[in-house]
């Protein structure tokens, strides 16, 4: 595999990670980035996002002079550093009516119109609408250009591990020579990679994007459902969940219940193909039923809350264990967490939340108090909701949380928590998905 040249835009989770990964298999890479204190920071060997072996595999791209970060784009595209190919990283958010909002890829496409000098490739790596590598097309005005479309599949969290261990790689190209040759120069980058590559069209690659993101929102509903079932027929989610994954048709995965999905991804991506079916007069009942199943799941977790604070939240303080979407990262973006937390709120209780890693993003109105340690947050409690899958959650002396609270009631909308262990210590615990005949 030859050592290319490549600007990555963007140096999120995905831009930051493709980067860092792209260095260390010793390919050059710039990365830009609009925010000029992220980019000083990561200049100064600072990496803000909580994933495991990123700042190590930042740090050694820097040291062996193959990873530069800059604000400026000409930096990324002109000579001394003329890319061979530039990964399009920027953020693609929920827009109006849930379509999603491309006016930065499109703003992008411009610059690189204007700045890109020939003979490289343009390699949209954000997830973005089916039609969008032909709009890039036309916004580029520059028919030398190839437009890949190059869908990222990684989760936040095991951002490195995904990269370095994809399930699959998937190359969207048109038609013409030059596209067909800019998309095997992409996939020579990842020869070493025991992943199947597969060369699709722009558009089908595009919508692998949300088909997928889609299809495990779908499977996570259907499992907050059965756990909801499960409740209520004395079965046990857990063995149920495990006894459908065993099946390769199913495979384990995206089965546990929770206080519905979140994250920066799904949600959006999941309204993206839903507005996609609408503009084509196409019904997706399906889809549209599991973004009302996750809105009843947060509404179901708060009832559960409710129930365990004797039937009125009003001035009842709860403690809050969890903001981020999900373990292992800090990111609260459309967190379930958050909207669980917004309908306690709006019942009239006293929140007091603790999260091991998110920062607190209640903004200026202040609807709810930090802790900086869970037993601080317990403190008069009624109830302790366990809204995210921290693993240090399960090893807490409950037994002084217990204590320290006013009434020991415990929900565990994420099943971490043993309930035996914890009704030894005083507690009384609801567990999702498990029934109680
Ligand atoms: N976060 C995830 O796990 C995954 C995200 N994606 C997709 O990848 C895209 C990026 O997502 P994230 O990396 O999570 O976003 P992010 O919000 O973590 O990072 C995006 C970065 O782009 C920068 N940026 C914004 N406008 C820019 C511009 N004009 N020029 C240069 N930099 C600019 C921002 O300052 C930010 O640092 C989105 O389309 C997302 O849907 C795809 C797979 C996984
Ligand atoms: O496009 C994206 O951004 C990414 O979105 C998700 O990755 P991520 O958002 O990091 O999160 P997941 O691990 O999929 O979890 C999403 C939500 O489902 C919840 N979840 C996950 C698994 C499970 O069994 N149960 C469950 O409730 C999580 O707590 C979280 O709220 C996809 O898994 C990635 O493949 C995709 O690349």
């Amino acid at each position: 595999m030859p050592a290319r040249k490549i600007a990555v835009i963007g140096a999120g989770y995905v831009g930051l990670t493709t980067a860092a990964t792209l260095a260390a298999a010793g390919h050059g890479v710039t990365c830009v980035d609009v925010d000029r204190d992220k980019v000083a920071e990561l200049r100064a060997g600072r990496v803000a996002l909580l994933e495991p072996d990123l700042p190590e595999l930042v740090a050694a791209g820097r040291r062996a002079g193959l990873l530069r970060f800059t604000a400026r784009l000409p930096d990324a595209l002109l000579p001394p550093h003329p890319p061979d190919l530039v990964f399009v990283c920027v953020p693609t958010p929920r827009g109006e009516g849930g379509a999603a909002d491309v006016s930065i890829v499109e703003a992008v496409a411009r610059d690189l119109g204007r700045l890109l000098p020939p003979g490289a490739a343009v390699v949209l790596k954000s997830t973005v609408p089916v039609g969008t590598a032909d709009r890039v097309r036309g916004l580029l005005r520059r028919p030398d250009l190839p437009v890949l479309s190059h869908p990222e599949f990684l989760s936040e969290g095991s951002a490195v591990h995904d990269c370095r261990h994809p399930d699959r790689l998937v190359i969207g190209a048109g038609t013409t020579p030059a596209d067909r040759a800019a998309a095997r120069r992409l996939a020579d980058l990842y020869t070493d990679l025991a992943a199947p590559v597969l060369l699709t069209g722009n558009a089908s690659a595009e919508l692998i994007k949300y088909a997928a993101n889609a299809f495990l929102a779908v499977k996570l509903s259907y499992a907050n459902t059965l756990a909801e079932l499960c409740e209520s027929v004395g079965a046990d989610i857990g063995d149920v969940g495990r006894g459908l994954g065993l099946d390769p048709r199913i495979a384990p995965a995206h089965l546990r219940p929770s206080p519905g999905w979140g994250g920066p991804c799904l949600p959006k991506d999941t309204h993206a193909l839903l507005d996609l079916a609408r503009t084509r007069q196409i019904g997706f009942p399906l889809v549209r039923a599991a973004l009302e199943t996750n809105d009843r799941q947060h509404h179901r977790i708060a009832d559960k809350v409710r129930t365990a604070a004797g039937g009125c939240l009003d001035g009842v303080r709860i403690a809050v264990y969890g903001l981020a979407f999900k373990a292992g990262t800090a990111d609260t973006r459309d967190s379930p967490a958050l909207a669980v937390a917004r309908l306690l709120h709006a019942q009239g209780a006293e929140l007091t939340v603790y999260d091991p890693a998110a920062a607190n993003p209640a903004g200026p109105d202040d609807w709810y108090q930090t802790a900086d340690n869970p037993y601080t947050a317990a403190k008069a409690a009624t109830v302790v909701a366990v809204l995210t899958e921290w693993p240090e959650f399960a090893r807490l002396d409950w037994a002084l949380i217990s204590q320290l609270m006013h009434r020991p009631h415990v929900v565990d909308a994420r099943r971490i928590l043993d309930p035996e262990a914890l009704e030894a210590c005083g507690l009384t615990v609801s567990t999702v998905g498990r029934g109680t005949r």
